[in-house]
């Protein structure tokens, strides 16, 4: 057990797939797991262990944010020993040519700052995903109807953002769509030596204004979930 989850050692498996919403995760375990059971409830950042095709897999809450995020992959790492760390989020879209429902596959997340950020001092870190991860997660898109999309992406440290700027300058250089987490996923992944890959469903369109309801972002994005499952086992 930790501070901040209240499972024992070999309650969490090796791959841990984690939304920012705790729902989300209760909503993957009784949707795609089988055997699925709360491992931890502190706090209310829900987790459930079960098994997909065989596989042990946990779905853990992140929360929102780095600093949140940040604590749960660094005892998920350190104090759990997970090898497999696979953000399934949502986002906002940052492309015409990328739609609602649409999912994007972040080969790195570009960061203004990040808990991590302080280490790096002068330099300007870049984190990336997992190679094989990323690659078993692109030929998985492939039997998928949705449009799938793999690129750089945004991890803002604010969702109500005073510095319109910021998203205007990514925009300009290509990146796909803006969230809250990856970026620092990424860094501890790389710091520690593990597997982290990030898949965000578009859940709104920062140009067309368009945005899902918040049920249908808890709920409906069952994609990116098989996706995230068949990269974590074939990758
Ligand atoms: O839907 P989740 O996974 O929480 O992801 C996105 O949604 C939250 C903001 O509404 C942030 O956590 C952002 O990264
Ligand atoms: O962080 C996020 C998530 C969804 N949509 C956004 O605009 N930002």
């Amino acid at each position: 057990m930790t501070l901040h989850i209240g499972a024992k050692t070999d309650d969490i498996a090796d791959v841990v797939l984690m939304p920012g919403d705790p729902y989300r995760a209760k909503w993957v375990a009784e949707t795609f797991l089988t055997d699925a059971r709360c491992i931890n409830n502190v706090r209310g950042m829900l987790g459930f262990t079960g098994t997909w095709q065989g596989h042990r897999v946990t779905v853990q809450g992140s929360g929102m944010g780095m600093p949140s995020m940040s604590i749960y992959a660094n005892e998920l790492i350190r104090d759990f020993d997970v090898q497999t760390l696979i953000r399934i989020g949502s986002c906002g879209a940052m492309q015409n040519t990328i739609a609602l429902r649409d999912i994007i596959i972040a080969m790195t997340a570009t960061t203004y700052a990040s808990p991590s950020s302080s280490i790096f001092r002068d330099l300007n870190f870049s984190p990336c995903a997992d190679f094989s991860l990323l690659s078993a997660a692109a030929q998985a898109a492939a039997s998928l109807q949705v449009g799938v999309h793999v690129g750089g992406i945004y991890s803002s440290d604010t969702f109500y953002d005073e510095r319109p700027d910021l998203n205007e300058a990514m925009m300009r250089h290509g990146i796909l769509g803006v969230e809250m987490e990856a970026a620092e996923l990424y860094t501890l992944a790389a710091r520690y030596g593990r597997r982290a890959l990030a898949v965000m469903t578009v859940s709104d369109h920062l140009l067309t204004k368009e945005a899902l309801p918040a049920d249908q972002r808890e709920r409906s994005f069952a994609d990116m979930v098989h996706l995230a499952l068949r990269a974590a086992f074939e990758g």
